[in-house]
């Protein structure tokens, strides 16, 4: 069943409680270090707002005993900032207080309410029934009058702001949501040939990304790198030292090195791995050719080399699509960059339909000021869930 949208609803004057993902960095006094989930629900937020709609935002912030859990006055700051309407910021999230400053606002107006996940029931899972009985639910929605879930970012999971509402309310898609859905949801869609490329530390994700693309005929290709590529180079019996092989060991992803190897010899012709790693050698960047390799005892593989990025680039040239997901190297470190930069540059720049998911490669694009992809996801896990064929149960929920 599709799920009906912001064009279905009646906007005018209703008190809409709106799920998004606002989940940021922050520093050690709450502040954001980062605004670009919040930026991005702008567009949702603002047609709501244009629209005469009373908007009562509700989202979470980190994770329980987290650095990073923290209350969201700063992110109702930075929405005001952003937002032509008035946003303000309320300390509650179901309270007497938070009703209160739902019902008092005018339309066009919008509130913040406090972090979800400062209540206990919104770190569980339920089913929606179950989660329509929980304080935050069932409190809070006779305040309301429609729900809109907007947090494709968050909709991997089945807490009770993403699950339980639509059991008691009419609810809808948000703008992000139906676009992240319209896109991740059809890549079978897109023009072909199609190429993968899986990088990052989450192997096993991206093991489960390519295999599904493989299996399934969505990927033609799948390009390795970061970690992923290191543990491919070990299923094909690369040596990439000793330092990179305990890496992989430490991280707790020995046993991925097999699953890599099954999927090479089911796919020899469709999958690729680096051909050039770099290491840091003296405090420098020093790029390591196959021949070259095994780097020197203490030295890890960090980021692809030149050669990789070229030969990479001409599966972009030649691809119709490609799905990116996860860095190329230690992006974060300035010797470690370069591969990164280079090959989402390389993306970015090809002809190819271009979709790229993960928060970390979220990052490393806004760090290298890489401009001219088709489609950014806002989502991590929930984007992988997708691409892994799996659902998502607050657009389940949404189907009711
Ligand atoms: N060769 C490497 N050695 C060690 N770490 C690496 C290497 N290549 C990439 N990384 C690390 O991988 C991390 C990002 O991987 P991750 O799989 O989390 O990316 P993502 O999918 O974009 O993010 P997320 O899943 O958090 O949304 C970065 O912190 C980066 O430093
Ligand atoms: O950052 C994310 O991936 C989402 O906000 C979900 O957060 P969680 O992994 O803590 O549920």
């Amino acid at each position: 069943m599709p799920v009906r949208t912001l064009d279905d609803l009646d906007v005018d004057g209703a008190a809409l409680g709106v799920r998004v993902d606002i989940n940021s960095p922050v520093d050690a006094d709450g502040g954001l270090t980062d605004d670009a989930r919040i930026r991005a629900h702008r567009e949702t937020i603002a047609e709501l707002a244009e629209r005469g709609g009373r908007v009562a935002l509700l989202a979470h912030q980190g994770r329980p005993g987290g650095d990073d859990f923290a209350r969201l006055e700063a992110h109702a700051e930075r929405l005001d900032e952003l937002l032509d309407a008035p946003v303000s910021y309320c300390d509650g999230t179901f309270s007497a207080d938070a009703r209160d400053a739902v019902g008092a606002l005018d339309p066009g107006e919008i509130v913040v309410l406090e972090n979800t996940r400062f209540y206990s029931e919104e770190y569980m899972e339920f089913e929606p029934a179950r989660a329509a009985e929980t304080f935050l639910v069932s409190r809070l929605a006779p305040a309301l009058d429609a729900y809109v879930s907007d947090a494709f970012a968050a909709a991997h999971r089945s807490q009770p702001s993403l699950v339980g509402f639509p059991e008691r309310l009419p609810a809808y898609a948000g703008r992000i949501l139906e676009r992240e859905l319209d896109v991740l949801g059809s890549v079978e869609d897109t023009p072909e040939p199609r190429v993968y490329v899986v990088g990052g530390a989450k192997v096993p994700d991206s093991i489960d990304v390519a295999e599904h693309a493989l299996e399934n005929g969505l990927a033609d290709t799948v390009l390795t790198t970061g970690v992923v590529g290191n543990v491919f180079l070990l299923a094909a019996g690369v040596d990439i030292g000793t330092a990179s092989e305990e890496f992989v060991r430490d991280r707790g992803y020995w046993d991925e090195i097999g699953r890599a190897a099954d999927l090479l010899g089911r796919y020899p012709d469709r999958i690729d791995l680096p051909v050039d790693v770099a290491v840091e050698r003296d405090g420098e960047r020093v790029v390591l050719s196959k021949t070259d390799l095994p780097p020197r005892d203490g030295e890890s593989a960090m980021d692809i080399g030149p050669a990789t990025v070229a030969a990479y680039t001409d599966y972009f040239d030649a691809a119709g699509t490609v799905v990116l997901n996860g860095p190329a190297g230690v992006f974060e470190h300035d010797l470690f960059g370069d591969g990164s930069r280079d090959l989402f540059t390389a993306v970015a720049d090809s002809d190819a339909y271009s979709i790229v998911g993960g928060g970390d490669t979220a990052a490393a694009i806004r760090k290298f000021d890489v401009e001219g992809f088709d489609h950014v996801s806002t989502g991590g896990g929930a984007a992988l869930t997708i691409l892994t064929g799996g659902t998502l149960p607050a657009v389940d929920a949404l189907r009711r």
